[in-house]
């Protein structure tokens, strides 16, 4: 679904996002939910939950993969990587807010491998904004929408948990 850019409805994404996920994975074993930090890890975190597979859901921090580490090194906060679970042969749905370039899913991947070799790797992300930069693509989206370079969607999570998605 193409989205128009002044209506972001974040929640109805999200509820669109979980009904795909929920009927994707049905039938598959071994599942584990693993969000890239920030937004993804609030979202992956709430899919888990929903999904009852909160004990099998990790976060990841992907800084230290970044590409472009070398150059920019590290942002003022780093958040530790928490995965619980043994990678090795697991079904892993990760989860990002935002699908752009692909860089963040790139960094991610090779972060993951460094904890065991998946069976699978899916990917669920609750907006692509297109302008790839590899070849990546998501399994699991709730829409597209389109975004003048230089600008950012930006997911936040109020205290009743419920999402907002602005572009700033
Ligand atoms: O496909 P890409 O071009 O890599 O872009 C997608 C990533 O960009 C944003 O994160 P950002 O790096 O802005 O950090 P944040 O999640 O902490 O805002 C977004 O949350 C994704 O993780
Ligand atoms: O590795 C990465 C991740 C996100 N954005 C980049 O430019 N590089």
């Amino acid at each position: 679904m193409t989205l128009n850019p002044n209506q972001l409805d974040a929640e109805a994404l999200y509820a669109t996002l979980l009904a795909d996920v929920k009927a994707g994975l049905a039938g598959v074993p071994d599942v584990a939910i693993v969000g890239i930090h920030s937004g993804g890890a609030w979202i992956a975190e709430r899919l888990a939950a929903d999904l009852g597979l909160s004990a099998r859901c990790g976060v990841l921090d992907v800084s230290f993969y970044r590409d472009d580490y070398a150059k920019k090194g590290l942002p003022a906060e780093v958040k530790p990587t928490n995965i619980t679970f043994d990678v090795a042969a697991a079904n892993i749905l990760l989860v990002d807010d935002v699908l752009y370039t692909g860089r963040t899913t790139r960094a991610a991947i090779n972060e993951l491998f460094d904890y065991g070799r998946p069976a699978r790797i899916m990917l669920a992300a609750l907006v692509d904004r297109g302008e790839r930069q590899l070849p990546v693509a998501a399994d699991f989206v709730a829409g597209h929408v389109a975004v003048p370079k230089g600008q950012a969607l930006v997911l936040q999570r109020a205290d009743d948990g419920k999402f907002t998605l602005t572009i700033e």
